[in-house]
């Protein structure tokens, strides 16, 4: 059985004070949930407040990217070593906001992956296809190719050790949500692409899904048998909602 993970990609928003705010809301609330996993994204500078508030609690905490090199001359990057010292526990690596607006490629995402892990964080992979690559009957290739950079640089064991997450692109933001089904048959591919290396790994490694993700639909795209929880953005901001979510995922724990 995967425990359902709920994981708030806050994204590039909010302020100290907002921060401070939205974490004490979900310390809350976090008590209640026991039989799912917790954690929250908030943007770099925000991440001591994260350690702070978060610190001796149940929620883990995370960046939303990291470097794809160990230290040095790399103005405006992070180093994973540094959101090790932040106390992080995941890192987001290749969300399609990344892919699109700091064209990041896949080799480039594998290797953010490999330096996450090898700093101990846990990476959260995200893949998905965009509107036109759907309508183009693209998408499993397009999810297994940006899988396959990952499983060629670290290997099934190195999935092993992180997160999943299938974010539609044309599903982010926009209110349209996958489709349960729509949903299950990628996140069951992705997992049988993942079996044919490893079955042990495919069994265990947690599936999230992201784009639209609400209070009002958690539930039915956690129900699925592939999707083992969620990657939330807009409704991450409000720890009401936020918390609803994680409520979805505790009643399929
Ligand atoms: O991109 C996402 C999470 O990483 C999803 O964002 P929304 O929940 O705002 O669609």
């Amino acid at each position: 059985m995967r425990r359902p993970l709920i994981a708030g990609n806050w994204k590039m928003n909010g302020s100290k004070a907002d921060s401070v705010d939205l974490l004490n809301g979900i310390l809350a609330g976090a008590a209640e949930i026991m039989r799912a996993d917790i954690a929250v994204c908030p943007p770099f500078p925000y991440l001591q407040i994260a350690e702070q508030a978060l610190g001796g609690s149940a929620v883990f905490w995370g960046a939303q990217d990291v470097s794809n090199e160990t230290s040095g001359a790399f103005t405006g990057q992070v180093s994973a070593q540094m959101l090790a010292d932040f106390g992080c526990h995941f890192v987001i690596v290749g969300h399609s906001e990344r892919r699109l607006f700091n064209a990041e490629s896949d080799d480039l995402v594998a290797r953010k992956y490999a330096q996450a892990m090898a700093h101990g964080l846990t990476p959260i992979l995200c893949v998905g296809e965009t509107l036109e690559e759907r309508e183009g009957g693209q998408t499993e290739a397009v999810v297994a190719r940006q899988l396959d950079a990952v499983l060629q640089t670290s290997g099934v064991d190195g999935i092993a050790k992180g997160v999943i997450a299938y974010e539609p692109v044309w599903a982010i933001g926009t209110g349209v949500t996958a489709t349960p089904a729509q949903a299950q048959d990628v996140h069951a591919f992705l997992r049988g692409r993942i079996a044919a290396q490893g079955q042990d790994v495919a069994t265990r490694v947690r599936i999230l899904y992201g784009g639209s993700m609400k209070p009002d639909n958690a539930q039915e795209l956690i129900g699925q048998a592939d999707i083992d929880g969620g990657l939330i953005g807009g409704a991450a901001l409000k720890a009401a909602d936020f918390l609803a979510i994680c409520r979805a995922g505790d009643q399929n724990g």
